[in-house]
């Protein structure tokens, strides 16, 4: 356990299989935390960032703001933030302690440490009261997240009334032939990259296949107003390789 790494929450998982899911998770990004952010770079061909920056444009950042950045791993959508609101404060929160461990690195060296908080917890169970965060943002986290519908519940808990909750996944290309040539980049040429870059084919391979299981554009706008969001909008990225999707707790 490292120090400044509050650890909140254990695990109970309902079922074998979700157990056996949660671990899997947990082992990939521990296996690739070391190597998370340069990878990132690679396989992206560095587009995550203008992605990430859309989302920033899109929730316009205010000083005093309070962000819980969920499944937040290296702090990537932390720093971005306080670039932009540097009078704001963050909580990052992931169940990975080794993609924490990296991001608090990043902040000390960045010298942000003192407005950063970083948890251990999983984003289905959260270790936080009702009503605690202006924003809640989850970036490249939900598709791995095993009961979506549960995660999105607690978003809505814990979010202040007015706050607002972002969402920036992998999403659906709406043109077939697109989506065909994409799933032939992804499917092969990822889990050759990441065993070429971090001899590490397996998790690569799981986080393609997660990505194509994920629900498309106007199913997950559903399933955040099934949890009580309203105003839910969604923006398509790169024409649907991501999509932002966003909604408010009124
Ligand atoms: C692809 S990384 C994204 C990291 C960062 N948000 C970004 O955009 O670069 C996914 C992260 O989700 C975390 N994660 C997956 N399931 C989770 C859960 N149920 N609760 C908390 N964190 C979870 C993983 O540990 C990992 O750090």
């Amino acid at each position: 356990m490292t120090e400044n790494v509050r650890r909140t929450t254990h695990f109970g998982f309902r079922e074998v299989e979700e157990n056996d899911k949660a671990g899997l998770v947990h082992g990939v990004f521990t296996n690739v935390a070391s190597r998370y952010d340069v990878m990132n770079d690679v396989m992206s061909m560095g587009i995550h960032r203008i992605w990430k920056n859309a989302m920033m444009d899109w929730l316009a950042p205010r000083n005093g703001q309070h962000l819980l950045d969920m499944a937040g791993g290296t702090g990537d959508i932390a720093f971005r933030f306080l670039n932009r609101a540097p009078n704001s404060s963050v909580t990052v929160c992931d169940m990975t302690e080794s993609m924490l461990v990296e991001g608090r690195q990043r902040a000390e060296a960045a010298a942000l440490a003192d407005r950063l908080d970083w948890v251990v917890g999983d984003a289905m169970a959260l270790p936080f009261q009702d009503n605690s965060f202006d924003i809640y943002t989850i970036s490249f986290g939900i598709r791995n997240v095993t009961r979506i519908e549960d995660a999105l519940s607690e978003a809505y808990r814990v979010l202040r009334p007015g706050g607002r909750m972002m969402v920036l996944e992998f999403s659906q290309l709406p043109n077939a032939g697109m989506q065909w040539a994409y799933d032939r980049y992804s499917f092969n040429l990822i889990p050759a990259m990441g065993q070429m870059i971090a001899q590490d084919r397996e998790s690569y391979q799981y986080l393609v296949e997660s990505i194509r299981r994920f629900p498309d554009q106007d199913t997950f706008a559903g399933m955040l107003r099934t949890a009580g969001f309203e105003q839910v909008k969604y923006r398509n990225l790169s024409m649907g390789i991501a999509a932002l999707h966003s909604g408010w707790k009124i």
